[in-house]
C-alpha cells in the first residue's frame, strides 16, 4: 500500500549492503536508488522525489566531523526535512543512533539487519507521514491524535469527515477501549459547536435516582440534599455537544425519559415547572452488541431512531491489521517522554508478540501494556519479554482469588474479579454493580496489577 509509491535512497559504502538492500526492496516499493558515496546524496534529493533515506553511520572519514553519518543526517534535515532518515549502525554505536534520533532521525536499525524489520520500519514510517497528512486535512484538533491507517479505520475516518460538520445524532458502537470516547470529542472538535461546550455524561453508571437529577439539574429544595439550584448535563451542554456514554446500559425506565426530552427539545429540572429549551448535538456510545439494542425489549425502538441517525463502528484492534504497529510507535513515543527515557527501537520479536494477542481490552489494554513495557524495561531496545498482558481483560475465574483471607485488600481485589468475571470484563458495569466510578476501578486495577 504505502510502500508501493515510495522511493527509497540507500546510502552505503559497501557494495554488498547496497546490492542486499536493492535486492528486497525493490520489488517492494516504486523505486530504489543506491549510492556508495554521500557526497551525491544531495544531488539525488534534489533530482529525485526522496521518501526515505537509509543511512549508514560511517563512511570511512569522508569527513571528520566527529560521525559521518550524523553530519549527513543534518544536511538532509536542513536540505529537505520532509525526507525521513533511517541510520543503519553497528551495535558499538548505538549511542550515536541514539543522538541521531535526537537530532531528526525517524528510526534506526542495527547491523546485521533482520528483512522484516527493515520492511516494518519503513512502512512505519510512510503509514505515520501519510497519517499525519491525510489528518492534517481532514481531522484537525489540538490534542486528539487519532491513530490508524487500516483499511477499516480509514472507512471510519472517511465517515467521520463527512458527518462531524453536521448536526446529525451519532452512535457510536464498538467494544471497551476501541476509542469511541476519543471518536465522539474528535466529531466535536470538527464540528461548527467546537468553541462550545463538550459536555459527557457516562450514563450508564448512573444509580436511578441520579440520573434525572444529573442529567435535568434540579431546584433548591426538589429533595434532602438539594441546598441549592443545580444545572443539569443537558443545560451545560446547550449550545455544544452532549456525550452521552453507555447508553446500551440504562433502563427502560430512563429511556422512556430520555426520549420525551430529546422529542421535546426541552427540560424541566426536578422541582420545577419551567422547561428550558436545549440545543445540543447528541452523541451517544455503547459497547453492548447491536443485536441486544434491537431487542425490543431491552431498548425502545423510537429511542434509537432518535439517537442513531448515523451510526458509526468502532472495529476492534484485532481487526485494524498493521495499526497495532503505528499505535505501538505512537504510544512508546508518549511513554518515553512522560518517563524521561530515551527513544526506544523495536526488537523484531517485540511486534510479533503484539500482533499475536487479540486485545479484548483493544487500545487501552495496549496502551498499558506499553506502559509497563517502557516503564519496567532497563534496556533501548524493546523486546518480547517486556510484554506483559493482564489477566483482567481475559474473564478471570474467582478459582485463582484466595476466598478465605479477611485481608480487606485481598477481599476487595476478590470482589473486583469476581464483578469484573460476572460482567465479562466491562469496566463501567462492573463499575456501577461495585458503587464506585470507573476512574476509581481503574485505580483499583492498577493498584492489584490486574
Ligand atoms: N486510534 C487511536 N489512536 C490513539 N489513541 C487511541 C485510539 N483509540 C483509542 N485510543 C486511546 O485508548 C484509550 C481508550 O480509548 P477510549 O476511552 O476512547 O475508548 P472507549 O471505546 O470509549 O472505551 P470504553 O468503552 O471503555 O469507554 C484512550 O486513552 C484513547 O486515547
Amino acid at each position: 500500500m504505502v510502500l508501493k509509491n515510495a522511493t527509497i535512497l540507500v546510502v552505503d559504502d559497501d557494495a554488498d549492503v547496497l546490492t542486499a538492500l536493492r535486492l528486497l526492496l525493490k520489488p517492494l516499493v516504486k523505486d530504489v536508488v543506491i549510492e556508495k558515496n554521500p557526497n551525491n546524496i544531495n544531488s539525488h534529493i534534489e533530482r529525485n522525489a526522496i521518501d526515505v533515506v537509509i543511512l549508514d553511520m560511517n563512511f570511512s572519514g569522508l569527513v571528520n566531523t566527529g560521525n559521518e553519518g550524523i553530519f549527513w543526517l543534518n544536511k538532509i534535515r536542513k536540505l529537505k526535512p520532509e525526507i525521513s532518515v533511517i541510520l543503519m549502525t553497528a551495535y558499538a554505536d548505538i549511542d550515536l543512533a541514539i543522538k541521531g534520533l535526537k537530532e531528526g532521525a525517524s528510526d534506526f536499525l542495527m547491523k546485521p539487519w533482520k528483512n522484516e524489520k527493515i520492511i516494518e520500519t519503513i512502512t512505519t514510517i510512510l503509514r505515520n507521514k501519510k497519517a499525519n497528512t491525510a489528518k492534517q486535512d481532514n481531522f484537525k484538533s489540538s490534542n486528539i491524535e487519532i491513530i490508524g491507517d487500516s483499511d477499516v479505520m480509514n472507512d471510519v475516518f472517511v465517515k467521520l469527515k463527512k458527518v462531524a460538520p453536521t448536526d446529525a445524532n451519532v452512535l457510536i458502537l464498538g467494544e471497551n477501549g476501541t476509542g469511541k470516547d476519543l471518536i465522539a470529542r474528535a466529531l466535536h472538535d470538527n464540528s461548527n459547536r467546537k468553541d462550545k461546550p463538550f459536555i459527557k455524561v457516562d450514563v450508564g453508571a448512573l444509580t436511578s435516582s441520579l440520573f434525572e437529577s444529573e442529567l435535568f439539574g434540579y431546584k433548591k429544595g426538589a429533595f434532602t440534599d438539594a441546598r441549592e439550584d443545580r444545572k443539569g448535563r443537558f443545560e451545560a451542554a446547550n449550545g455544544g455537544t452532549l456525550f452521552l456514554d453507555e447508553i446500551g446500559n440504562i433502563t427502560l425506565g430512563q429511556q422512556v425519559r430520555l426520549l420525551t426530552v430529546l422529542q421535546n427539545r426541552q427540560v424541566t429540572p426536578l422541582g420545577s415547572n419551567e422547561p428550558i429549551p436545549i440545543d445540543i448535538r447528541l452523541i451517544c456510545a455503547t459497547n453492548v452488541d447491536p443485536k441486544v439494542l434491537a431487542d425490543e425489549k431491552k431498548f425502545r425502538k423510537d429511542l434509537i431512531y432518535r439517537i442513531n441517525t448515523v451510526d458509526i463502528i468502532i472495529p476492534p484492534l484485532r481487526e485494524r491489521g498493521t495499526d497495532i504497529t503505528e499505535l505501538s510507535h505512537h504510544f512508546v513515543a508518549l511513554y518515553a517522554e512522560k518517563y524521561n527515557k530515551t527513544s526506544f527501537s523495536f526488537d523484531s520479536g517485540f511486534i510479533s508478540k503484539l500482533k499475536k494477542h487479540d486485545f479484548p481490552g483493544n487500545v487501552r489494554e495496549l496502551q498499558y501494556v506499553l506502559e509497563r513495557a517502557v516503564i519496567m524495561t532497563d534496556g533501548i531496545i524493546l523486546k518480547p519479554e517486556d510484554l506483559v498482558f493482564s489477566s483482567i481483560e481475559r474473564s478471570p475465574t474467582s478459582k485463582n482469588i484466595e476466598t478465605t483471607s479477611l485481608n480487606l485488600d485481598d477481599i476487595e481485589k476478590n470482589a473486583i474479579l469476581t464483578v469484573l468475571e460476572k460482567h465479562k470484563g466491562n469496566v463501567s458495569k462492573s463499575a456501577k454493580e461495585l458503587g464506585i466510578t470507573r476512574a476509581a476501578l481503574y485505580r483499583r486495577l492498577d493498584k492489584y496489577e490486574l
